[in-house]
């Protein structure tokens, strides 16, 4: 609710979340409170590369000379200052970036908070909560900011307790002026070797120069007053960090620039550093996030890498600097080629970005490969984070797609940790022609179907495919090095042919005869009709009776229900029934099966094992009443 204060501005309420957050920042206690100066400063450097690019094409909007970010420490008033000539925020841009919780890092924390004050307090750390930090050490806060072309300036003020003000100002030049009454207990961030300390930890790579003003007193002559001066000294190096030479950036310093180009708070699991000179030139700072970050499986599958043209900051939305399967990257990509005035939409099909993009891909999956056979370790914990968003390209990277499933590492049968394909290869068994999986969302689940119970006896490695995205790569891709992928859940899954490992397979087993198999089968689809599309015997199954598989020919089934889910398909396809000729309850019912009137006194028990084949698969039932009534009549004959 707007309501005009005494000063003439206006009063504005805080968005409740902000309320909630900014309750917080005051009341709690952090031990880390240094990372609002962070937080400060990321935002006067983002304000001056927007300001830079906007001046690209619009010179007018320059006129506060070079850029600089500076901070002045007053100690008699308790004051820290931090003004920077960067792109500047109007009425409007206060009111929604320092009102409300617009950005993603900071709506991640409000969602993660507990309740419990000490435990969310350590989140800070986690999320970042960008400006609002400032509440930590400051009582009393001032924006003071003019926006680059306007000649109107605006102050916001609060003191972080439910309410602001917006008024109007005067400001000379564009940019902003944040200005925090410390609190009592803050007043070291005033203290000139603090300050330092604080910037040279988390701000060096700023690439603009950040000056810090200090009072320094010298003692006095006998008689007369001590001297007090004002220093000015440049803090950080003021070098774009990816100009620098690979061996003179420390992992401190990646860590904290990771941490500002990409708004996260993890530390980067693999930095990649480079230079290309040549037909084209460009330099390269990226990182493989540890950590997924928030909009990692957001439909829109955005790219972060920031583009810089010569040092000059032009966009972190190009969906053209990598492949959408890639979009996990962090970092910076600056090119010497691309004309510096060019457009955010003159970048689509570029030429020049094409090609070097082409060549970026192309080098992290290079790392990536080189990686998996050097450090598996270390890829396999990259895979599993973002796995799922790399199979992405065997799906739409037709010239890659090789490469990427030859990296690719898969949950299995076989062990607890992840194989490759060429692994899995080189365990198949004698007889085996077929790179066997199930695919479903749920590994534990997967772990007991029924269909695997065959391919543990014989020993047969199955992978257990998780993401959805695998069922639609294994469409683009049905085959590996010669060997076809067929999903267990499918018919033809031929084990027969497969050598086993155990000795008391198949023979010592007493299986039903084939002629009451045949009498039972015949039996089994007069009772189901249409509810299945076939009946048949299979040799999947050991501890279980029967289970409904897909047809050979027809899709899978968790693609099926995939598709489904999403509306993308009205029926399914009939299942076919496979029985189990060595379980006790087929025999039993083959035996039955033989004598007269079976079809009636087999129709219940017959509908039971549909329903719970049904069950297994983790499908409802269509009619769950029946199935209760059927169950509770076969349970009632069994007790007699
Ligand atoms: N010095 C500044 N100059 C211009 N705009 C600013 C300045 N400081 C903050 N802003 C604006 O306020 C917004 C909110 O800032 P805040 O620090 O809370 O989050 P953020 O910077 O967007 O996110 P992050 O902290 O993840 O970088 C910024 O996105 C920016 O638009």
């Amino acid at each position: 609710m707007a309501d005009q204060d005494l000063n003439n501005g206006e009063k504005l309420g805080f968005e409740a979340e902000v309320s909630r957050l900014l309750h917080m920042m005051v009341h709690s206690v952090y031990s880390d409170r240094e990372i609002f100066l962070r937080e400060l400063i990321s935002n006067a450097s983002d304000a001056c590369d927007k300001l830079r690019y906007e001046a690209q094409s619009d010179a007018a909007l320059m006129s506060g000379g070079d850029f600089s970010i500076d901070l002045t420490a007053d100690k008699n008033e308790k004051r820290l200052i931090i003004a920077d000539n960067g792109i500047g925020m109007n009425r409007d841009d206060l009111i929604a970036n320092l009102g409300t919780i617009a950005r993603s890092g900071t709506a991640g924390f409000m969602d993660k908070l507990t309740g419990d004050s000490k435990q969310d307090v350590q989140l800070i750390g986690q999320f970042g909560v960008g400006f609002y930090s400032v509440f930590m050490v400051a009582d009393h806060v001032t924006v003071t900011s003019r926006k680059a072309g306007d000649t109107a300036a605006w102050t916001w003020e609060s003191t972080g307790e439910g309410s602001y003000t917006v008024k109007e100002a005067e400001k000379t030049e564009a940019g902003t002026e944040i200005t925090l009454t410390l609190k009592e207990d803050a007043v070291e961030f005033l203290d000139k070797y603090r300050l330092n300390q604080v910037i040279k930890t988390y701000s060096d790579h700023i690439a603009i120069p950040i000056n810090l003003t200090t009072e320094e007193t010298t003692p006095g002559a006998e008689g007369e007053d001590d001297k007090v001066e004002l220093v000015t000294e440049t803090v950080n190096e003021g070098q774009a960090i990816w100009t620098r030479s690979k061996g003179d950036v420390t992992d401190e310093q990646h860590e904290e620039f990771y941490r500002h180009v990409s708004h996260a708070f993890d530390s980067p699991a693999h930095t990649m550093h480079y230079r290309v000179e040549g037909m084209q030139a460009y330099s390269v700072l990226m990182y493989i996030p540890t950590n997924q970050p928030q909009d990692l499986f957001d439909p829109a599958r955005k790219n972060r890498v920031k583009l810089y043209v010569k040092r000059v900051y032009i966009t972190d939305d190009s969906q053209d600097i990598l492949p959408s399967y890639l979009r996990f990257m962090r970092g910076v990509v600056d090119s010497e080629d691309l004309p510096l005035n060019v457009s955010r939409e003159m970048l689509q099909n570029n030429p020049t970005l094409k090609r070097m993009s082409g060549a970026i891909t192309k080098k992290v999956l290079g790392e990536l490969d080189k990686m998996s056979e050097k450090d598996a370790e270390k890829f396999e914990t990259i895979w599993s984070a973002f796995g799922a968003v790399i199979k992405e390209g065997i799906y739409e990277d037709f010239e890659r797609r090789d490469q990427i499933i030859k990296m690719a590492r898969f949950k299995s049968t076989h062990s607890e940790s992840l194989t490759s394909l060429d692994a899995y290869i080189d365990r198949m068994k004698e007889g085996q022609e077929s790179l066997y999986y199930i695919s479903g969302a749920d590994v534990n689940a997967l772990k007991k179907s029924p269909q695997l119970e065959g391919f543990k006896k014989k020993g047969v490695e199955v992978l257990l495919l998780e993401d959805a995205v695998d069922d639609f790569w294994l469409q683009m891709m049905p085959q590996y090095e010669g060997k076809t992928f067929k999903s267990i859940t499918k018919g033809g899954s031929d084990l027969a042919d497969i050598k086993s490992d155990s000795t008391d397979d198949e023979t010592s087993e007493d299986k039903v005869p084939e002629g009451d198999l045949t009498t039972l089968i015949t039996c089994i689809k007069e009772v189901l009709g249409d509810k299945v599309g076939d009946v048949k015997t299979t040799d999947r199954l050991v501890g279980t009776a029967a289970c409904l598989v897909a047809d050979e020919n027809a899709m899978d089934m968790h693609m099926e229900r995939l598709l489904k889910a999403h509306n993308q398909l009205e029926d399914s396809q009939k299942k076919n029934l496979e029985i189990n000729p060595s379980h006790d309850l087929i025999k039993k019912l083959a035996d039955k099966a033989k004598e007269s009137g079976a079809l009636e006194t087999l129709a219940d028990p017959i509908l039971l094992l549909l329903d719970q084949a049904t069950i297994l698969e983790g499908d409802p039932l269509d009619d769950p009443s029946a199935f209760a009534k059927r169950l509770s009549t076969s349970m009632a004959n069994g007790l007699v």
